[in-house]
């Protein structure tokens, strides 16, 4: 009967171990209980705690059974009410004893607490708390805050399959939806809803409740779980449009290197030349990974890994990289947009001393004022490939300021290290930050930078964009444009020009996507060199530019059908 204890063990984290809730379960070598188990109870238990929290303080647990700690409580009323199995302890033992004599009492108060958020039944209440604590709000809401709840986006890889195939298969008993809205509504109802996205080919949205890990498709690379904004950068890049190779400068864990891989196979079929995708990636361990998903995704025929590479030493003039026509830059940021997911639950832990009557949860959004007895919040961090190392983690100002100058100065570095590529001509340049310094300001810098100016570039703006990100509305910040504090001469109709070609996404939003920016450039002709004063402003359409030879877009993506698969 060690599995409570121990779940209370690595609760409480006595040893202040470092890393996420997964590796500090998986690596302990002392526990008796199957880590699986004790990880399932952990993580469960936390999506629930907020709730929990509240039914162990208004049925006054705690104050009866002194012996139970508060995480003891938390973990013994999940397997209790929640757990299909119950309590996993033999009838006698003085645990389950004393839990399942406050069972009537546990169970009606969260009857009162599901009947009080709007939930007519457990199950309808269980996949809003799934779907809830994949949310960027780690609190439980009400019914009607449904409606941002943050979809799972799935990119179908159309290396080793195709849309057609997967609405057909992995998705056969969804029912499409003309809204996302419409999908992440069903929280109270089917999951099984499903969205095809407006502006992102091959990308699908459902519900978050629903699992599809287990899924063949997803276990044989068919489909990559990966947010719409995350798609924007490859598919802005459109590379189909151009016959060089591409470099995907930071590219691990591998989300835009594959999409990448998936863009480009598509266009080997017209007697092309095969595109190669160069994914460079710094470090060791995160190459591992890299190398990992792009065998998954069927791509190691398109991609050539440069793994341990750090970008800044690639030598831009060797004859490897003489094809290189476009680069995708993605390069560590805040992290400020990411949406917390399901792994990043916080625990919430019952106080001993709320009276039954105070325990009533402030409603979602509101702070709720923390006394020194109230309940304890704990990360409970899972890991998983995160598509980004450097998280924010509340920064006081200053720090956040300097860490912001700090990483601003490495993303125009790489930006103008890009630049000085001689065949290149389109660079997308991207970032999981809402952050104007590590966005706009790095764009501007760059389009002012002398590297710029002498090599040609400048911003792809909106109208020549590919069809889904011209079409997507909401674009970049103007102040964020003008206020670079670097002595930069921007006027306001340039400004303003840049802003609408910068891309943005927000977070929490009905959109569905995490918080993320990406801007494009490109490049100008030998002839339009010698025009242009700065590299701020494009002249001349890139429709019209010799140098890139579009292909129609219509043709392009027309939808897909049984034909379309790909080889
Ligand atoms: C935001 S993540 C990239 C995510 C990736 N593009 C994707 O979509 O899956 C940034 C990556 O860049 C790598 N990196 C940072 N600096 C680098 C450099 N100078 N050269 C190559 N890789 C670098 C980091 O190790 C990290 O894996």
């Amino acid at each position: 009967m060690s599995l409570y204890y121990e779940a209370e063990e690595i609760i409480a984290n006595a040893d202040n171990a470092g890393g996420s809730l997964k590796s500090r379960i998986f690596a302990r070598k002392d526990i008796k209980s199957p880590p699986a188990t004790l990880f399932a109870l952990v993580t469960e238990t936390t999506k629930w705690s907020s709730i929990l929290a509240e039914v162990i303080e208004k049925s006054s647990l705690l104050q009866l059974e002194r012996k139970l700690t508060p995480s003891l409580a938390l973990l013994l009323t999940h397997d209790l009410l929640l757990s299909k199995r119950g309590v996993a302890a033999p009838k006698q033992h003085v645990l389950k004893q004393a839990i399942t004599r406050h069972k009537a009492r546990l169970s009606a108060e969260l009857t009162k607490i599901r009947l009080r958020l709007g939930f007519a039944t457990l199950e309808k209440l269980r996949s809003h708390v799934i779907a809830s604590t994949s949310d960027s709000t780690p609190s439980i809401g009400s019914a009607e805050d449904a409606r941002y709840i943050h979809p799972r986006w799935v990119r179908v890889n159309s290396l080793n399959t195709s849309l057609a195939h997967q609405l057909s298969s992995t998705f056969g008993e969804f029912e499409q939806q003309d809204t996302l809205a419409k999908v992440v509504a069903c929280a109270s109802g089917s999951s099984k809803s499903l969205y095809v996205d407006e502006h992102i080919p091959d990308l699908v949205a459902i519900h978050p409740s629903t699992d599809l890990s287990k899924t063949s498709a997803y276990l044989n690379g068919e489909i990559i779980m990966q947010d719409k904004a995350s798609c924007f950068p490859a598919y802005l890049l459109d590379p189909r449009s151009l016959s060089g190779d591409i470099i995907d400068a930071c590219a691990a864990p591998g989300n835009k290197t594959t999409h990448l891989a998936a863009l480009v196979s598509s266009s080997c079929t017209n007697n092309r030349r095969k595109q190669t995708v160069y994914a460079c990636e710094r470090d060791k361990g995160r190459a591992e990974i890299l190398k990992k998903m792009v065998h998954l995704a069927g791509a190691d025929d398109l991609v050539s890994l440069k793994t341990g590479q750090d970008f800044l030493r690639l030598d831009p003039l060797a004859p490897e990289f003489a094809n290189v026509q476009a680069l995708l830059l993605d390069p560590s940021c805040s992290g400020s947009g990411i949406i917390g997911r399901d792994d990043t639950a916080v625990l919430q832990l019952p106080s001993r001393d709320v009276k039954a009557n105070d325990a009533q949860r402030a409603p979602r959004g509101k702070k709720r004022k923390r006394t020194a007895n109230a309940r304890d919040a704990v990360q409970a961090t899972v890991p998983d490939v995160a598509e980004e190392e450097e998280m924010q983690t509340g920064l006081e100002d200053e720090k956040l300021k300097e860490r912001l100058k700090n990483l601003s100065a490495f993303q125009l570095k790489l930006l103008t290290h890009a630049f000085k590529f001689p065949g290149a001509r389109r660079i997308t340049y991207s970032t999981c930050s809402v952050h104007g310094e590590e966005n706009e300001n790095v764009v501007t810098k760059a389009l002012s930078s002398d590297t710029a100016r002498e090599q040609g570039w400048m911003i792809l703006e909106r109208e020549h964009q590919i069809d889904g990100m011209r079409r997507w509305s909401k674009r970049g910040q103007f102040d964020a444009c003008l206020s670079t504090k670097s002595g930069l001469t921007i006027d306001d109709v340039q400004a303003l020009t840049i802003a609408d070609a910068c891309i943005r996404c927000e977070k929490g939003t009905e959109a569905g996507t995490m918080g993320f920016f990406v801007a494009a450039f490109v490049r100008k002709s030998a002839t339009q060199l010698s025009d242009a004063p700065n590299g701020i402003l494009q002249e001349q359409s890139l429709a019209t530019s010799p140098e890139i030879e579009r292909e129609p877009e219509g043709e392009e993506w027309n939808g897909f059908s049984e034909d379309d698969k790909h080889d």
